[in-house]
């Protein structure tokens, strides 16, 4: 038998990874995630709310794997059922009866969903989503927001800005065609939106957006904005899809639609649903999925909803759904958070820019002349801590994901070593 934690290797976090890169191009299985190691490190092994390397060196951590542990690492309830489910054979291929209690959670929970299918990961609920809405709509065009991530699909994988609000596809390889049907505007500029639904109202199949940008730094919606997304897409035949995959389960129970009030066609869930499991859900009204219930659209996916997966959403979700006070403790975690960070950062005569909603924060040290983001001063400043025992992403545009599991003590320690390695790095 095999232990998962064989003896360390004795290597440091550099040569670990280093020696990585010659297997996994690279070093990590994500340019995304590629992007959130300047030093180093290599783990061993997680809980609550830090991360251990392989060094035995042990980290506080506010990334948090990017958003899915709203209770932290391992959490107790639900790797049990995960575990349990593994004892119980996690992959068959055919309906389970596990089906019904993650389904009916995820419907009861989203304000937005009554019938949904499940992926596995959010880029393929997303691309199953727009084509969804493309077959329900007969139309094709896209309208997107610039900053909002919504996966590595052919037609979601966008460059910023664009002529004529056309976006370049992201990525080296796309066809040159992949964003011909997709459109783009600044987040929150009604008027841009107001012209698109001007000049091409009839062509929309769909106006997707994160409710609460989360992809370059924590940005609000305006007041009434999503609500003139609801508007205007109901007016002219266009479905409203909310990617939730960050929000879903983070900034409030029914994710951003419950926070806002604005209930859209189709959301997609991911990341927190299934706490950490890679799970993924696009759903909506009984009659926007019936072209799947038909099998008229389609989706598919060989490892969709396999039963370890939806043992992990029904673990997570009913532990949601139990904890009453859930959300009201996140954001008093979140607003410590804030207000020692701010401290930390007046105190070090700097200026940042603070963006949050509840236990979701972003932190982008700023030029005090111009107000723009500090990008070097920022990566300074994240290798300082990271050498001081706390963690958080380089880029600026990454949130933190505070957690049940993160204490007092624990932001007041993250905030002291702000504190410290902007003294060092003035
Ligand atoms: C709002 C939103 C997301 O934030 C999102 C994924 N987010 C991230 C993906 C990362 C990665 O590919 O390694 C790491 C983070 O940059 C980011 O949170 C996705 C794609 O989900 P997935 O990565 O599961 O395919 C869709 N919508
Ligand atoms: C040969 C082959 N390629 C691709 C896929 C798609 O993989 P997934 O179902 O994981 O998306 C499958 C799934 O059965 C397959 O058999």
């Amino acid at each position: 038998m095999t232990t998962i934690d064989g003896p360390r290797t004795g290597l440091s976090n550099q040569a670990a990874y280093a020696d990585l890169h010659g297997f996994v191009a690279g070093g990590v299985s994500s340019n995304m995630r590629a992007r959130g190691i300047i030093e180093p490190i290599v783990v061993d092994s997680a809980s609550g709310c830090r991360v251990r390397d392989i060094e035995g060196n042990e980290l506080i951590d506010v990334n948090m794997g990017y958003g899915p542990h709203l209770f932290g690492y391992a959490d107790p309830d639900v790797t049990a059922q995960i575990a349990a489910q593994f004892g119980r054979g996690h992959m068959t291929g055919l309906p389970h009866r596990i089906d019904r209690e993650a389904a009916g959670l995820v419907a009861e929970l989203v304000p937005g969903v009554e019938r949904l299918r499940f992926a596995n990961s959010g880029t393929e609920a997303l691309m199953s989503a727009v084509r969804l809405a493309r077959a329900v709509t007969g139309r094709t065009l896209v309208l997107t927001f610039e900053g909002h991530y919504h996966g590595w699909s052919e037609t979601l994988l966008r460059s910023r800005g664009g002529d004529g609000r056309r976006p370049a596809p992201g990525a080296a390889g796309m066809i040159p065609e992949a964003m011909e049907h997709t459109l783009q505007v600044p987040w929150n500029d009604a008027a841009a939106v107001e012209k698109v639904f001007a000049d091409h109202g009839a062509e929309l199949a769909a106006v997707m957006c994160e409710p609460v940008l989360a992809n370059d730094g924590v940005v609000v919606p305006d007041a009434g904005f999503l609500e003139l997304l609801r508007r205007l897409t109901g007016e002219h035949g266009a479905l409203l899809v909310f990617d939730e995959v960050i929000t879903g389960f983070r900034v409030a129970r029914g994710g951003g639609q419950e926070l806002y009030g604005v209930v859209p066609d189709l959301t997609v869930v991911s990341k927190a649903m299934g706490g950490g499991f890679p799970v993924a859900a696009f759903g909506g009204s009984r009659e926007v999925m019936e072209p799947l219930a038909r099998y008229e659209a389609f989706h598919a996916g060989v490892y969709s909803g396999n039963h370890a997966a939806l043992r992990a959403v029904a673990a997570t979700l009913a532990k949601i759904r139990a904890a009453g006070a859930l959300y009201t403790e996140l954001d008093g975690i979140g607003a410590h958070a804030e207000a020692r960070v701010r401290e930390a950062v007046d105190g070090a005569g700097r200026t940042a820019r603070i963006g949050r909603v509840g236990s979701m924060m972003s932190v982008a040290l700023t030029d005090p002349a111009t107000g723009e983001v500090d990008e070097a001063g920022h990566r300074l400043l994240q290798t300082a801590c990271q050498r001081r025992g706390v963690y958080f992403h380089p880029v600026p545009a990454e949130p933190w994901f505070l957690s049940t599991a993160h204490t007092r003590q624990d932001i007041d320690t993250v905030a002291e070593t702000i504190s410290e390695a902007l003294a060092e790095t003035a």
